[in-house]
């Protein structure tokens, strides 16, 4: 056997007055998936970042087999064989996975030896039970594929503790399953111990054996899976009776009036090949349309050209004015956007929580008065925003980096549905999210809707689309290849569309 038990005990970690974590154990036994559960800003990155060696806790060790060793740097974890896949990506695009995994190692050869190390590196994927191409360069891999890779990198590294932070938020469910079905079965035949955070309770009920969950910097509920409900686990994560899913206010049909109207949109890929071809869609007043698909599939590049940040041919309308995404015409076409990865896309992340709160109305009253920003009126807005959307942080002046990243997408969903919506665009809005803050931003979508605004959704979360939107449509290989309206939406036949395969 040579999966290890590792044991973290009494961790205490501080981020200036900010107790991240209070006197936190942990025990992963050998051979077992371990799930942490935990709201946004519960901790959990914190914990795993300790046992990577990345953060240094106040107080507190780990223990693997039953010796203590003290992890000073991210390369004293590596010599442990303590390795992490990160919710963000690490490969370097423009090399191909086979480069990239080669020169991964922590002590490269002045010489490497490609065709020992192509062999080698065959020889690990050949036991997967999912392909990942090892010769092409990255920057060309969809996102799963990418994921995939990551996870391979660290086995060829021969970790015997992996921790996967949310792996699978970039995977379609079929994806899913051979990742974390592979990394079970890795664990069941005792070559290795894992740790899985994760947001999904059906996912930790399938794939981990203990639990355990984490709330405001404490450790406040552990044990096996089996034993514990999902009412008892999410209980224990929010500190309180769990009332059932918030009610969406009833839908009143969408009204004739087109808001966002897109013809003949084609759009080029970072690798400047056509990655939007000859797209056209309408959304009306009222009405929540919802692109699904896989990631890859030309939704990023969508979202960028409709929002000025690429390239594009075709036309863009919004509420009949053409759109290219300026400041100027985002605020008078009251177009707000939820991006993917918000703090990249969506933040200025060195600047404050208060400040990236009023980067859509600074230039306005009362936050300006002439050419001078008024201070106290942003902090009031802040104040007024966290408050509503229970966003937690050090502090109003801590920069949005400080943030967890549940916590910087609440900030943007503050600022953005707080405006006066009239075409909402979101991108797998609920990434990283908490079940309580899932559920408040379904409610925040469909309030807006409700409210008239025109919001096009696009999730490749098939279950979340499902049951938000009034009309589906499927986006494979740059195209729409489906259209139906939710209530007549079949899901095996989207996912059939959404594979690239035309349902029969
Ligand atoms: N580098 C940092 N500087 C200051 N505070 C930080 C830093 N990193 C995390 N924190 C704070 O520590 C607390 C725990 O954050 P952490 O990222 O561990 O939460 P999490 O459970 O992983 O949340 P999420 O589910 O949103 O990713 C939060 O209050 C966060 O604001």
């Amino acid at each position: 056997m040579t999966a290890p038990q590792v044991e973290l005990l009494n961790m205490t970690k501080r981020f200036g007055a900010n107790l991240a974590l209070n006197n936190v154990s942990l025990l992963i036994r050998s051979g077992t998936v371990h799930a942490l559960l935990g709201e946004n800003g519960a901790g959990k990155s914190t914990l795993v970042k300790c046992l990577v060696g990345f953060y240094h806790p106040e107080n507190g060790h780990i223990q693997v087999n039953g010796r203590e060793h003290r992890l000073n740097s991210p390369k004293d974890a590596d010599a442990l064989g303590i390795g992490m896949v990160y919710q963000h990506f690490t490969l370097v695009p423009s090399m191909t996975v086979a480069q990239n995994l080669v020169v991964s190692g922590a002590r490269l050869p002045a010489y490497i030896n490609w065709q020992s190390e192509l062999k080698r590196l065959t020889e690990v994927t050949k036991k997967l039970p999912f392909h990942v191409p090892l010769d092409v360069r990255v920057s060309q891999l969809s996102a799963g594929e990418k994921q995939k890779a990551e996870i391979v990198k660290q086995l060829y590294l021969g970790r015997k503790l992996l921790i996967l932070d949310e792996p699978t938020s970039v995977l379609t469910p079929a994806e899913a399953d051979e990742v974390l079905g592979y990394v079970r079965s890795l664990t069941r035949a005792g070559e290795l111990s894992a740790v899985l955070i994760s947001h999904k309770f059906h996912e930790v009920r399938r794939y981990a054996d203990d639990v355990t969950v984490l709330r405001r910097g404490a450790s406040v509920r552990t044990g096996a899976v089996a034993d514990l409900s999902d009412d008892a686990l999410a209980e224990a994560m929010i500190g309180e009776p769990v009332s059932k899913m918030v009610q969406h206010a009833p839908k009143s049909p969408p009204k004739p009036n087109i808001v966002l109207s897109i013809k003949d949109l084609c759009v080029n890929g970072d690798n400047g090949l056509p990655a939007v071809k000859d797209l056209s869609l309408a959304v009306r007043e009222g009405e929540i349309a919802g692109i699904a698909g896989v990631s890859g599939n030309g939704q990023l590049e969508l979202v960028e050209a409709m929002m000025g940040q690429r390239d594009r041919n075709g036309t863009i309308t919004v509420s009949g004015s053409s759109f290219n995404g300026t400041r100027k015409e985002i605020a008078r076409l009251g177009v707000y956007g939820l991006p993917q990865e918000p703090l990249k896309n969506a933040c200025i992340d060195r600047m404050s929580l208060a400040e990236n709160l009023a980067l859509r109305n600074f230039d306005r009253a009362p936050l300006c008065r002439g050419i001078a920003m008024n201070y106290g009126a942003l902090a009031v807005q802040a104040e007024r925003l966290v408050a509503q959307f229970r966003v937690k942080a050090p502090g109003l002046t801590a920069s949005m980096n400080a943030l967890s990243g549940g916590n910087v997408q609440r900030a943007v969903l503050a600022r953005e549905l707080t405006q006066d919506v009239r075409l909402l665009i979101a991108s797998n809005p609920t990434f990283g999210l908490d079940f309580v803050a899932c559920e408040e931003t379904y409610r925040r979508i469909v309030e807006a809707r409700n409210g008239g605004a025109a919001v096009l959704l696009i999730s490749e979360d098939l279950d979340e689309l499902l049951g938000l939107v009034d009309r589906v449509l499927v986006m494979s290989a740059g195209r729409i290849v489906h259209e139906v309206l939710a209530d007549c939406a079949d899901k095996r036949v989207i996912g059939k569309y959404m594979a690239g395969m035309k349902a029969a």
